[in-house]
């Protein structure tokens, strides 16, 4: 892992309409880690993480992603983002939904069926590759969002509550791979209500009422605040607000 920032946030704030839900947040992803923005439902995890992928605008501040200033068409390309409600045709198959994916991505011939037969098998559904998504559980459908998203291999990589749904067993296997394309040089943003995947990241945001509570290693912040574990820490921090 460098030290060099990937994700650069200066004062952020997003406003929907007179609501401000995001307040002031200023925030640097390195590359190469696995970056964590934990925080409890509503916080604002979504909003940061679509303002970075570029899908959504920052009200005021600004936001650089690989040196350019977002939302910029040209750095999308370089970013996979796995959304909490799944961007899948439900008319098609898995596979057909997987091909479309990739040719927008530019992946063809070979190398296109290479990568669908391994995602499809990190996410354990290569036995349901025909199967119309309409035919998906709500799990089955998460884990093809997230092969989508892991398809082009991209250089930053931002996923939304990637594990909701999953049983455990598959969740280890999705974080092992997290860590895997990690090692691999892929910068990676995961949103989290669940400690123990906060625990996996090398570095974590702590996020409350649209603001950042904290941001530091999980060892830091538990050892900043005493505590034995992340959900202490962050009861610490949130509590010291008010
Ligand atoms: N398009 C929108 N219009 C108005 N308010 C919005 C919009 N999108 C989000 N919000 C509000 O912004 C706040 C933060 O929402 P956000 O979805 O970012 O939280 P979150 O931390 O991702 O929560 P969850 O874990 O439940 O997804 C919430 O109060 C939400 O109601």
């Amino acid at each position: 892992m460098s030290e060099k920032p990937c994700i650069c946030m200066k004062h952020v704030s997003k406003s929907f309409g007179k609501k401000k839900v995001i307040e002031d947040v200023s925030l640097e992803v390195y590359s190469g880690e696995i970056f964590g923005m934990l925080g409890p439902s509503g916080a604002g995890k979504t909003t940061i993480v679509k303002m970075i992928a570029g899908i959504d605008e920052a009200t005021n501040g600004t936001i650089d992603v690989l040196d350019t200033k977002m939302p910029s068409l040209h750095v999308m390309k370089r970013i996979g983002f796995m959304a909490q409600s799944d961007a899948l045709y439900g008319e098609l198959t898995a596979l057909e939904n997987l091909q479309f994916f990739a040719s927008i991505y530019g992946l063809k011939g070979k190398k296109q069926k290479q990568r669908i037969d391994e995602v499809m098998e990190l996410v354990n559904l290569t036995d349901h590759i025909k199967k119309t998504v309409n035919q998906y559980s709500g799990g089955m459908k998460r884990r093809l969002s997230l092969a989508v998203s892991l398809l082009h291999e991209p250089e930053v990589l931002i996923l939304d509550e990637p594990t909701v749904g999953i049983d455990p067993l598959l969740r280890q296997a999705i974080w092992d791979e997290l860590e895997r394309i990690r090692q691999n040089g892929t910068t990676i943003v995961v949103t989290t209500h669940v400690m123990d995947e906060a625990e996996k990241c090398q570095r974590l945001a702590m996020i409350r009422d649209g603001r950042l509570i904290a941001v530091g290693s999980p060892e830091e912040l538990k050892k900043r605040t005493n505590s034995q574990t992340i959900e202490q820490a962050f009861l610490h921090f949130g509590g010291a607000r008010q």
